[in-house]
């Protein structure tokens, strides 16, 4: 079918980028009342958008940059959902050479911030707007109501707020959506995001790998578990999607299809990103480091066909208690997952300072509330918490959250030292918790650290009992010490 001649700046809005994620948006856009520009790189898939979904609301489709900038109402707004990276900066340039002062290109790819920082400072020399944007929800949430996390200048948002509140998800009325702050502050609460997003997968894992391995369930009566915890403080989308997964059965073979996958986990980077930014930071992301290096463990065949045969399992399990072990599992998972979420809070904390942003967690919170994959009931009490200080310094200090981790601690250390006697491996639930015991610790072995840096390079230490950076003159007969 020959595309229909694309009217002149007469679109509020224009999507390049018709995969998985740019079709839906514009679906949702056009959903919304808004006549949205619609374009792809291989204009076969603008085609089939047009066709298959063109009475859903109005498009005007092109099948070159050319048209599409031009279909657009001025000052344009261009949203770019490609693949991140080199991708995006190519359909970026063939944007900004069309477009004019006051134009605003919006990038809701998974990019990296770094790259968005970049993009907008070199297109804010053009006249340019660019702004980063955190898109979270799948296909379904890009079609229904995704949560929306804009970056970029506040004067943009004027312009673009009122279409990301109306297209995004809502919770208690709310729109799931609010401007983050400059530059790149939009992708990295999305990268973060996504971090929040292994751990949470991780520990979902650990609960039904140890649940498997303990008490010798089916998938489907793990389901069932995980089915009654979704009741309660574990409400999540996370724990949902595990309840369909662990139920469904394969057609071809007739087993669980859990069973029946690869047990590799994919990643496309933003986990990684996450866990490398927090240690330019220094801020420690232990759970979601654990939970993208588990993935990169599974996915390592060589290392683990050689491990094959190892020496394992030291005690064999005889649960007596079968439902309190259940409860003990349940609420390892329930504290691994605070402190998961109180370190990825901390990254942002620490972010906003070093390219001063001007983030506020709460509303953060209350925009991943619904419509992201991380949308979870207790992120009410997550934006409560932030909403009262601002500050915290950490999530797992707010009262309502202590009381649950020591409610949880006894299960917790139960459930981690059964696991390591039994050989089952739980990265999130065992690097979670020695988090909380070095984070509540009075003195850290860290004291011996720096007598060891300073042994060896002279690396100065300093004293609990007075100000200044102090050296031990180690090689020398006496070794007095020396003020810095
Ligand atoms: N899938 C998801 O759940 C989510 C994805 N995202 C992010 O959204 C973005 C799009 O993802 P998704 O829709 O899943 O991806 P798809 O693989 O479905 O689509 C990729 C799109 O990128 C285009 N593209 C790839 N390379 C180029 C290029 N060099 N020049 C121009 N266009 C190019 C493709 O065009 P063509 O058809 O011509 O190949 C296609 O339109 C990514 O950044 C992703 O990380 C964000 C949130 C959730
Ligand atoms: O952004 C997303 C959701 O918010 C994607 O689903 C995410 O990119 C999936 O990441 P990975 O492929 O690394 O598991």
């Amino acid at each position: 079918m020959a595309l229909p001649i694309p009217a002149p700046a007469s679109a509020d809005i224009g999507v390049t980028g018709m995969g998985v994620m740019g079709s839906n948006l514009a679906r949702n856009l056009a959903r919304n009342g808004y006549k949205v520009a619609i374009h792809n790189r291989s204009s076969a898939k603008t085609e089939e958008v047009y066709t298959e979904h063109g009475s859903e609301g109005e498009f005007i489709p092109s099948e070159n940059m050319e048209d599409f900038v031009g279909s657009l109402s001025r000052p344009r707004v261009a949203i770019i959902m490609v693949k991140a990276g080199a991708p995006t900066d190519a359909v970026i340039e063939e944007l900004a050479s069309r477009m004019e002062e006051g134009d605003i290109i919006v990038d809701c790819g998974n990019s990296l911030f770094t790259d968005t920082r970049r993009r907008e400072a070199a297109l804010k020399e053009r006249g340019l707007h660019f702004v980063g944007t955190g898109v979270s929800g799948g296909e379904e949430g890009a079609l229904w109501g995704p949560s929306i996390m804009p970056g970029g200048s506040p004067q943009s948002y004027d312009r673009l707020g009122p279409m990301f509140e109306k297209i995004s998800a809502h919770v208690d009325g709310e729109p799931c959506c609010t401007y983050i702050g400059a530059d790149g502050a939009g992708h990295f609460v999305k990268m973060v995001h996504n971090g929040i997003e292994y751990a949470d997968m991780q520990v979902i894992g650990e609960a039904y790998d140890l649940l498997r391995r303990s008490l010798g369930l089916s998938p489907a009566e793990i389901a069932d578990i995980f089915a009654e915890w979704n009741k309660g403080e574990l409400d999540s989308y996370l724990m949902e999607v595990s309840v369909e997964v662990l139920r469904q059965v394969d057609a071809k073979t007739d087993k669980p299809l859990v069973d029946v996958i690869v047990d590799a986990a994919a990643q496309k980077g933003t986990g990684a990103w996450t866990v490398q930014t927090a240690l330019d930071l220094g801020v420690p992301v232990t759970g979601i480091g654990e939970a993208t290096f588990a993935r990169g463990l599974s996915s390592s065949p060589a290392q683990r066909a050689a491990a094959q045969g190892f020496a394992g399992e030291a005690q064999e399990w005889n649960v007596e208690d079968r439902e309190a072990f259940i409860e003990d599992v349940r609420k390892a998972l329930y504290a691994s997952k605070l402190v998961a979420y109180s370190q990825g809070f901390n990254e942002i904390q620490a972010a906003a300072e070093a390219y001063g942003w001007d983030i506020n967690l709460g509303a953060l919170a209350r925009i991943w509330r619904g419509g992201c994959i991380i949308r979870a009931q207790f992120l009410n009490e997550i934006t409560r918490a932030y909403d009262a200080d601002a500050k915290l310094p950490l999530l797992i200090g707010d009262s309502y959250f202590y009381e649950r981790i020591v409610d949880a601690l006894p299960s917790w250390r139960r459930v981690v030292s059964q696991a390591t006697l039994h050989g089952v491996p739980v990265p999130v639930f065992s690097s979670s918790l020695s988090y909380y015991d070095g984070v509540r610790s009075e003195r850290l072995p860290a004291a011996l650290i720096q007598g060891q840096r300073d042994f060896f390079g002279a690396h100065t230490y300093q004293r609990t009992d007075a100000e200044g950076a102090f050296h031990t003159m180690w090689a020398e007969d006496g070794r007095a010490e020396v003020q810095w």
